[in-house]
């Protein structure tokens, strides 16, 4: 188990800056996501965190040891990527204990660990086979395996999931998960699959262009996200999102209104697709209308896309309601206590604080 601490980490190839001053602390045992956009600078960091990619200035640590220019046998982490390259001439069993084998360590001292990586990703079966003969989630359950017996400090994963088919990314995703849960090795995942990253962390670190957006539990992401960016980002479908204009301090959005303590012209307003309901309200507020854009049945619920007067609109209603033809008019109304405010100019939150 392990702390890492990254501090001030700046990383640029030529001209170009990939990560901007980043400084991140990992606590022991935590289980920490890294999400963000393509090209955002999630790989290169990891990368950098391995010791398979120079930092260009800032410093890493490892339990309050600096390991900034380690090399990757020293800090001893353990690498797990989306290929997962397998050895084809070897059998399930010579691959996981290979690596040993290298580093010279006894498979008699490492026996229990061993016997109890193979129960838990359900590989005593596949033992004797060799690569060509594994399904994909097989092989990746190989791969982690093998990357588990090294009793690393640290595990670093990269997008480990993103070549297995739905059931199977599913399936594996769990099996990391409990793998998690029994070992309490500290983990560093990427991923750019937003809903990975919500139901596997303890903390997310969303990332653009190589800059923390905002650090925290799936949860405070979820319901506080701290800027525009993470609003658009964390959730699918993702919130709704309108500009629109203050007069006075004042916003309105159809009879709701609300007085800000901010000097703008324009403030963002979003509204999460649950936070909408199909028809009128039973007091008759908060509502408002729209052109039926389309529907799609999404199995447990329908999402409804509406062109209103303020934007597009997409909401969920029940997947058995009976909705008119596509450009009819829908009514919905929302719910104005889950309303999110965003600055137009910062793109920032607005606080409680600052609504009047
Ligand atoms: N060796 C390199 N030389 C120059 N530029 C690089 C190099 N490696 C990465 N980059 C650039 O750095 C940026 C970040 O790349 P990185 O692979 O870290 O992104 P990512 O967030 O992991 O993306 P993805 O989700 O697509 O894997 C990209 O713009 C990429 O083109």
């Amino acid at each position: 188990m392990s702390q890492v601490k990254l501090t001030h980490i700046h990383k640029a190839y030529e001209t170009a800056t990939v990560i901007n001053d980043l400084s991140l602390e990992i606590a022991d045992g935590e289980f920490l996501v890294l999400v963000g956009a393509s090209g955002c600078g999630k790989s290169t960091l990891l990368r950098m965190i391995a010791g398979l990619e120079p930092v260009s200035s800032g410093a890493l640590y490892c339990d309050g040891k600096e390991i900034t220019h380690s090399s990757p046998k020293v800090r001893n982490f353990s690498m797990i990527f989306q290929s997962y390259a397998l050895f084809p001439h070897m059998s399930v069993e010579q691959n996981i204990t290979f690596g040993m084998k290298v580093r010279g360590e006894k498979l008699r001292d490492k026996r229990d660990l061993l016997a109890q990586t193979v129960a838990m990703l359900q590989l005593d079966e596949l033992l004797k086979r060799r690569p060509k003969e594994l399904s994909g989630g097989q092989r990746q359950r190989v791969a982690m395996a093998r990357a588990i017996v090294r009793d690393p400090r640290l595990f670093l994963m990269d997008e480990p999931l993103s070549n297995l088919d739905a059931k199977l990314r599913h399936e594996v995703r769990d099996g990391i998960m409990a793998l998690h849960a029994r070992l309490k090795t500290t983990t560093v995942y990427v991923t750019h699959d937003q809903v990975e990253a919500m139901t596997m962390a303890d903390r997310i670190v969303v990332l653009d262009k190589g800059e923390i957006q905002q650090i925290g539990s799936p949860e405070a992401l979820y319901h506080s996200p701290a800027n525009l960016f993470v609003a658009s980002f964390i959730g699918s479908p993702s919130m709704n999102l309108w500009s629109l204009p203050l007069q006075n301090q004042q916003l309105q959005l159809c009879d709701w209104t609300v007085q800000l303590d901010v000097d703008e012209s324009k403030v963002w307003l979003g509204l999460r697709p649950e936070h909408i309901k199909l028809g009128p309200s039973a007091d008759g507020r908060y509502q408002m209308s729209g052109q039926l854009l389309r529907h799609e049945l999404l199995g447990h619920v329908r999402l409804v896309c509406l062109q209103t007067a303020f934007g597009p609109l997409q909401f969920f209603c029940e997947n058995d309601v009976s909705l008119p033809d596509v450009d009819a008019t829908v009514t919905c109304h929302f719910l104005p206590e889950r309303v999110h405010l965003f600055s137009g100019a910062t793109q920032q939150r607005i606080a409680d604080k600052d609504l009047l």
